[in-house]
């Protein structure tokens, strides 16, 4: 019978099925973090019980790390807790801990990849919605909550009902300036923040064949932004390439049988999908988000829709735009803009920091921006200064921080302040999102830069 690639890898975890219920799932791979991990630690040490496979869970400190002076002690009291508490509970367990201040420490959707922690055709679960991004190594990869997290230490299964599947293929040549990031909020605002729901993506179609990994990477990590449990790309030539020689990575006779293997991970013809959607990468343009929902994005050079133009419903729309300052019909380009942010899970890696370099080169930030620039790792971080890209920032006036997540989310001391505009390289436009009362525009790294040096929402082809 032909398989989807999401059929292959499920049916090839499951442990056992329950008539009319959820099946008993294994999980490959854990990783966790400060945030979602304690309570579970909590949950095992009141039931009296251990970690089944302690060397199949991966830890990292990064939602409530400072992205400055990271070598002082952390100073609110909330954070430093959570950050002790992980260190404390990996330790006990015998769980790898790369704690704030670890050469390998950063962001956990940016270190499992780049580590070779990931690989395809395996199951991969976080006490994290953005796990998804996990997805783009033809990983079946989803955010699980504290309970299950609990259940995965001391079990490595989880029970899960078998979501339904949907393909979105995009064929064509993408234009100018138009990167992964716009083509996740393209179909995000084609089909809303919910419309998703319930299913598991597959992304096809010659614009995902031709996306580096990183670019992979950031489709996936936004699938849940439209509601859905996760999303994946068959794994190729390039998934392989990326891979091949990271530290965790299989070696020797065994990467040549795994890759015999992953090589059979692709869609049969004629398997089905619950749903189909297709679009024409010649239709997207740069996109930026001018609304609370990741849903709420156009493309830059068209302006603010009319409630009846939107998914959502009138009132939601009218609510959202009057958070956001903005009117049905205002022109996007031209907005004043305060912060900048280059960053998060979605793009705070390599491709993203040369993205937004290719702009800034051999310009000014503009006066009246403040920029924070996060790599998502310390790898990341000195991959930016081998290639001469810290030069090119220096010159154009942007500091550096270090890594961690930074102002994705209000959990560390990098907020947007109360009614300040920031146009985000991150994934989550929600009121308050970046801090309370702050306002977001998600957009692309080349967005983001367009705007760094003009001060105001400007669209980026005009650089490039
Ligand atoms: C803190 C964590 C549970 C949360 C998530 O699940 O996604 C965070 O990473 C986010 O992006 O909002
Ligand atoms: S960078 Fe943002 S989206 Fe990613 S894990 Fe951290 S808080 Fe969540």
């Amino acid at each position: 019978m032909s398989k989807t690639l999401f059929d292959k890898v499920w049916d090839a975890h499951v442990v056992r099925k329950i008539e009319d219920g959820p099946d008993v799932f294994f999980i490959d791979r854990h990783f966790i973090h400060e945030v979602t991990s304690p309570v579970a630690f909590l949950g095992l040490e009141n039931r009296g019980i251990g970690v089944m496979f302690p060397e199949r869970t991966f830890a990292t400190a990064d939602h409530n790390t400072p992205t400055i002076n990271q070598h002082l002690p952390v100073e609110d009291p909330l954070s430093a807790n959570q950050l002790k508490a992980l260190e404390t509970n990996t330790g006990k367990y015998g769980i790898s801990h790369w704690g704030l201040g670890h050469q390998k420490n950063g962001i956990v959707h940016v270190v499992g990849p780049e580590n070779g922690i990931t690989l395809p055709g395996m199951t991969i679960v976080c006490g994290d919605s953005h796990t998804s991004t996990h997805g783009a190594f033809g990983a079946i990869a989803f955010g699980i909550g504290t309970s299950e997290v609990e259940m995965v230490l001391s079990s490595q299964c989880i029970m899960q009902p078998k979501p339904k599947k949907m393909r979105i293929t995009v064929n064509g040549q993408l234009g100018k300036g138009v990167l992964p990031k716009d083509v996740i909020l393209y179909i995000i605002s084609k089909i809303s923040a919910a419309g998703a729901t319930g299913y598991f993506v597959e992304y096809a179609g010659d614009v995902f064949e031709n996306m580096s990994m990183e670019g992979r990477m950031t489709v996936c990590n936004m699938s849940i932004e439209m509601g859905a449990r996760g999303g994946m790309i068959a794994p190729d030539e390039k998934t392989f390439e990326y891979l091949k020689g990271r530290e965790q990575s299989p070696k020797g006779e065994e990467w040549d049988k795994l890759v015999a293997y992953w090589e059979t991970l692709k869609t049969d013809d004629g398997a089905s999908f619950d749903e189909e959607l297709v679009y024409d990468a010649a239709d997207i343009e740069p996109q930026i988000t001018y609304g609370t929902n990741p849903g709420l994005g156009t493309g830059i050079s068209t302006s603010v829709p009319k409630a009846s133009e939107v998914i959502d419903g009138e009132a939601s729309f009218k609510k959202s735009l009057n958070y956001m300052g903005f009117n049905e019909g205002d022109s996007l380009i031209g907005t004043d803009v305060d912060y900048v942010f280059l960053g998060s899970c979605t793009n705070g890696r390599i491709e993203d920091f040369r993205a937004f370099a290719s702009i800034v080169k051999g310009k000014k930030k503009a006066d009246n921006i403040t920029a924070w620039l996060v790599p998502g790792s310390h790898i990341v971080e000195a991959q930016i200064k081998e290639e001469g890209i810290l030069d090119v920032l220096t010159e154009a006036g942007f500091d550096l921080r270090q890594p961690g997540c930074s102002a994705c989310l209000a959990m560390n001391d990098d907020k947007i302040p109360a009614g300040k505009l920031a146009v985000s390289t991150s994934n989550r436009n929600f009121e308050g999102r970046q801090g309370p009362n702050s306002r977001t525009m998600l957009a692309s790294p080349l967005v983001a830069a367009a705007a760094a040096v003009t001060g105001k929402v400007t669209d980026p082809r005009e650089f490039l």
